[in-house]
């Protein structure tokens, strides 16, 4: 199959990699023209994904006509930033036939929409189709280095679903299907905004219980959330939300977490974004996700301490105080989101 993976992030040049590996001819778009000759010329992405070696049977281009014209499949994985303007360049040159893929995780501000509602939002009446998600635990770093990974596709059509399933499956990427891509979505673009919470936790010098405080009611608020937008909130026990939410929570890998470490341990939200060079996608989706959550009247005292911090200037200490004080509560509301079979 020919398959365009558009944006030579890190998360792009990993799933470019599994591709290579199951014998697709793929082609990498980047808009930066150094990029691509790094690539083609030395067979790394050193800003990326460091130390790796890409292999030859991977094209880099800037041209993105040239990249998708004959592709059967193609994969947009840029920051969610960056989405809109990228399926408009994209746009005029989709093939008829081509299967379109996402794997970036956000909400965006404003509009509040998941990444699957914005593309469709700028994509033609003549080139509209369903299209597929795939998000799950996966740091590239691990992929890139053939680690056993899980993932899950999701899409309104289960057809498009399974064909990506069998596109990606292999020894070391196994890939499964679900029909809930709201549930799917919000999972995968929430949990960087609790990645960030436990960074904060980690660098104020917090412990191991307040990580699990912060991992278990996070959960709760993005199940709360997720059912209100009408997903199914099974999905959130899946790969794509628990087990999305263990990973970025708790690896070294995550740029979340890292974020959320060093304003944890001091240093201002801007001189952190100033030093940071890859996607922090949590601190957007945070401001997303406290505008929706205001709009839905649904309660997120994570997210909205989390807010404060990032766009209010208040101190990590003062959020923490802030969660810590807020009334009685039950636990059981949750869980019973979980469970309740008219759900
Ligand atoms: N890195 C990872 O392990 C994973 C990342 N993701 C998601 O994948 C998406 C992409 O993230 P990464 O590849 O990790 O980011 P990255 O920070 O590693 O790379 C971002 C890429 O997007 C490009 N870019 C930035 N602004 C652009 C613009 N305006 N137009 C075109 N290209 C632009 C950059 O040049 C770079 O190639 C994010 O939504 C992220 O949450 C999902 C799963 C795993
Ligand atoms: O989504 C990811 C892992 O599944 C990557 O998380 P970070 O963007 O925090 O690195």
């Amino acid at each position: 199959m020919n398959v365009a993976v558009i944006g030579a992030g890190s998360w792009g040049t990993a799933l470019a990699l599994v591709l290579a590996d199951n014998g697709h001819q793929v082609k990498l778009w980047t808009r930066r023209r150094e990029q691509a000759e790094e690539l083609n010329k030395y067979h790394t992405n050193e800003m990326y994904l460091p130390k790796r070696t890409i292999p030859a049977s991977i094209v880099a281009t800037t041209d993105i006509e040239n990249c998708v014209r004959a592709a059967d499949y193609i994969l947009l994985v840029v920051p969610t930033q960056a989405m809109r303007e990228t399926v408009k360049k994209v746009s005029p040159f989709i093939p008829q036939e081509a299967v379109l893929i996402h794997a970036s995780k956000g909400i965006e501000p404003d509009t509040h929409l998941r990444v699957s509602e914005m593309i469709a939002e700028e994509l033609p009446d003549e080139s509209k189709r369903p299209i597929v998600v795939l998000s799950g635990p996966s740091h590239a770093e691990e992929v890139s280095d053939r680690k056993p990974t899980t993932v899950t596709v999701s899409s309104t059509s289960i057809q498009l679903a399974e064909k990506v399933q069998d596109l990606f499956m292999n020894h070391y990427f196994r890939v499964y299907t679900n029909k809930d891509i709201i549930g799917v979505e919000i999972g995968g673009a929430l949990k960087n905004i609790i990645a960030l919470g436990i960074g904060l936790n980690d660098g104020l010098g917090y412990g191991d219980n307040a990580k699990a405080a912060l991992m278990t009611r996070g959960l709760a608020e993005i199940v709360r959330l997720g059912v209100n937008l009408g997903a199914n909130p099974l999905t959130f026990t899946g790969l794509t939300g628990l087990g999305d939410l263990i990973v970025t929570c708790t690896s070294q890998h995550s740029r979340n977490w890292r974020a959320g470490y060093k304003i944890g341990s001091g240093k201002s939200v801007t001189e952190v974004l100033e030093e940071m060079d890859m996607v922090v996608e949590g601190i957007r989706t945070t401001k997303a996700v406290h505008e929706l959550s205001k709009r839905l009247q649904v309660d997120m005292p994570i997210t909205n301490a989390l807010y404060t911090v990032l766009f209010e200037d208040a101190s990590p200490v003062e959020a923490a105080q802030q969660l810590m004080k807020r009334g009685r509560k039950q636990e059981e509301e949750h869980l019973s989101l979980l469970f309740d079979k008219n759900n």
